[in-house]
């Protein structure tokens, strides 16, 4: 038996599981912000420089803080990946990947969740080390070696739980990139949480 696609410690229970406002929502991914209907700047405001920001997220995100930054591990584990993602990664939708959801804190807060989907061949070597992270953040991991290279940012639009109802702190934007080395390729998400752009 796989191990579960299971959360990571027993203090997260209660506390974080039960918000529904930091679950992963379903999501339309488009190729860039235009694409996605996002031209308008007056619409999107400061949400634009984080669906874009190039570089390491978490590095952005930290330049942002006053006071601290963290990671929080929601859930991780071995896990069949959704269709969508096994085809953006070109694996197959039957092969179990290494998933890693979480939320990345700015000042205690939840600012963004990430959901990264890591297949087999990422694990072998030098990735081993992907499945240890733990609250260590992956960018940390990617930016540190030349190896990875991250593909053209996608922008997310998230499906609303109830048509027509404000979202009320769910995640409503997200960016999304393929990170590839020679022979493999990992798929970030990160859900832009709207207390991290409607305070900027
Ligand atoms: C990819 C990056 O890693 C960040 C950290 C993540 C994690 O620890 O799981 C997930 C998404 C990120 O935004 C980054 O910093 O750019």
């Amino acid at each position: 038996m796989p191990p579960e696609f299971t959360r990571s410690k027993a203090s997260d229970i209660g506390t974080l599981t039960d918000n529904p406002h930091l679950v992963i929502p379903p999501t339309d991914w488009y190729q860039s912000l235009a694409a996605a209907g996002l031209r308008n700047p007056e619409v999107l405001g400061p949400a634009r420089y984080w669906l874009q920001v190039e570089g390491s997220f978490t590095r952005a995100l930290q330049n942002r803080c006053t006071s601290s930054f963290h990671v929080e591990v929601h859930r991780e584990g071995f896990t069949t990946p959704t269709l969508e993602e096994a085809r953006r990664l070109g694996v197959s939708p039957r092969q179990q990947a290494w998933i890693r959801e979480v939320r990345l804190c700015g000042d205690g807060t939840p600012w963004v969740l990430a959901r990264t989907v890591i297949p087999l061949a990422c694990l072998t070597g030098e990735g081993r080390r992907l499945l240890h992270l733990g609250n260590k953040p992956l960018g940390a991991y990617l930016f540190s070696s030349r190896n990875w290279q991250r593909g053209p940012i996608e922008t997310g639009l998230c499906h609303r739980p109830n048509r027509g109802r404000p979202a009320s702190g769910r995640p409503e934007i997200a960016r999304r990139s393929l990170f590839s080395n020679k022979k493999s390729a990992l798929l970030v998400g990160e859900y832009l949480l709207p207390v991290l752009y409607r305070q900027s």
